[in-house]
C-alpha cells in the first residue's frame, strides 16, 4: 500500500540546508495499522506531507496506494485519506455540512456524500450530531469528526496525525477501538504517526521508529521489546557485598547486558528473562546467596524508545517551525 525508497527532504534555510529526512525505506501493507514513532524534530510530519503529496521529496521515490507519488500525485490524493493534526472542522459550521462540502473537493456528489457521511456517524459514534455546531461538539467527538471527512471518499489507506493528542484517556482508547474497526470492518489500511507509546503498543500491528530523518527501527511492539531491551531482571541481595557477588553471576547469563549495582539491589538486562530466571535462582542458591526480592519486568516500549534515541519520547515541547525557513511551502 505503501511502498518508499530513499524518500528524503532537505529544507533550505538562511542557515543552510536541514536534512529532515535523509533516505527513508518502507513498506506498509494492505491491512495493516502502522505507526510511525519518533522524538521531536525526527522527521515524522516531513514524511508524512512528502506521502500525502503536500511537500515535494527532494530524493526518493514512492508507491502510495497503488500511484506513483512523483508521477500521479493527483491519483494518490484522490485514493488517501489525510487527518492532520489540527483537525479541518471549523467552528460555526453545522457537523453534516462540513462533512458534505468536504467531499466535494473530492468529486462526491451531495446526495451520496450525506448519505456516507450518515452512515460513518453511525459508525464513528457521532449519531444525532449531524446538524449540530461543530463548536459544540467534545474534544474527542471533534476528532472523531476529522475522520469522517477523512474518510469521506472511501478512500483505502488513511493518513492519521496523532489522532488521539489532546484526547483524555478513555476518548483516546474509545477512538483506538474505532480506529482497530476501521481496519477490521472497511478492510482499511491506516498510518498514524503519535507520541504516546502506549497508543502505538495497543493499536499498532507494527511500529517503525524514526530518528534524525532515517528508519531506526521496525517490527510488532513485541519484536521491538524484545530485539532491544531485554528483560530487566531485578534482584535483591541480602547485603552490599552480596551484591556484589549476585552481579557477578548474573553477569554470566546469556545475551546479559553489563549489571548495575544500587546498595542492595542488582539490575541486569537479559533476552528472555522468564526462562533464565530460574537457572539463576538455582545458582545463586548454591553459592548459598539468599535474596530478599526477585523482580523480572517486561520491557516497555518506552525503554525501546530510550535505547534506541537516547531521548525519551515525551522529553521536551514541539518546537516551533524554524523562523528562518525559506521553504516550507507545499509542493
Ligand atoms: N519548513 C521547514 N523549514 C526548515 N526546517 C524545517 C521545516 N519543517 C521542519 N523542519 C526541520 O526538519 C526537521 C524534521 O521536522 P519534522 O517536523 O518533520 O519532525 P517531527 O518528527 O514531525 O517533529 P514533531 O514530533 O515535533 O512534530 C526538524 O529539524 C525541523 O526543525
Amino acid at each position: 500500500m505503501i511502498h518508499a525508497r530513499g524518500l528524503a527532504r532537505t529544507y533550505k534555510t538562511r542557515r543552510g540546508d536541514v536534512d529532515a529526512v535523509r533516505g527513508v525505506d518502507l513498506d506498509v501493507e494492505a491491512g495493516e495499522i502502522v505507526g510511525f514513532l519518533g522524538p521531536n524534530g525526527a522527521g515524522k510530519t516531513t514524511t508524512l506531507r512528502m506521502l500525502t503529496t503536500l511537500l515535494a521529496p527532494t530524493r526518493g521515490e514512492a508507491t502510495v496506494a497503488g500511484a506513483d507519488l512523483r508521477g500521479d500525485p493527483g491519483a494518490v490524493r484522490r485514493r488517501i485519506g489525510y487527518v492532520a493534526q489540527s483537525g479541518s472542522t471549523s467552528g460555526e459550521a453545522r457537523a453534516g455540512e462540513e462533512v458534505v462540502d468536504h467531499a466535494q473537493l473530492y468529486g462526491v456528489h451531495r446526495a451520496a456524500a450525506a448519505a456516507r457521511g450518515r452512515e460513518l456517524f453511525g459508525q464513528l459514534e457521532l449519531d444525532g450530531l449531524w446538524d449540530r455546531k461543530c463548536s459544540t461538539l467534545s474534544g474527542g467527538q471533534r476528532r472523531r469528526l476529522d475522520i469522517v471527512m477523512g474518510l469521506i471518499h472511501t478512500p483505502r489507506l488513511v493518513f492519521l496525525d496523532e489522532p488521539t493528542t489532546g484526547l483524555d484517556p478513555q476518548a483516546r482508547a474509545n477512538l483506538w477501538t474505532h480506529v482497530r474497526g476501521l481496519r477490521d470492518e472497511r478492510g482499511s489500511t491506516v498510518f498514524l504517526t503519535t507520541h504516546y507509546l502506549d497508543e502505538a503498543d495497543a493499536l499498532c500491528d507494527r511500529i517503525l521508529v524514526i530518528d534524525h530523518g532515517t528508519i531506526v527501527a521496525e517490527g510488532t511492539p513485541e519484536e521491538l521489546k524484545q530485539q532491544v531491551s531485554g528483560d530487566a531482571v531485578v534482584l535483591t541481595a541480602s547485603t552490599a557485598s552480596d551484591a556484589a557477588r549476585v552481579a557477578a553471576i548474573a553477569a554470566q547469563l546469556p545475551g546479559a547486558s553489563a549489571p548495575t549495582v544500587d546498595g542492595t539491589l542488582v539490575e541486569v538486562r537479559v533476552p528472555q528473562g522468564r526462562t533464565l530466571l530460574m537457572g539463576l535462582l538455582r545458582t545463586l542458591d548454591a553459592e548459598q546467596l539468599e535474596l530478599d526480592g526477585v523482580e523480572l519486568r517486561r520491557p516497555t516500549l518506552d525503554d525501546v524508545f530510550l535505547t534506541l534515541t537516547g531521548r525519551s519520547l515525551r522529553d521536551g515541547e514541539q518546537p516551533n517551525p524554524d523562523p528562518d525557513a525559506q521553504d516550507g511551502a507545499a509542493a
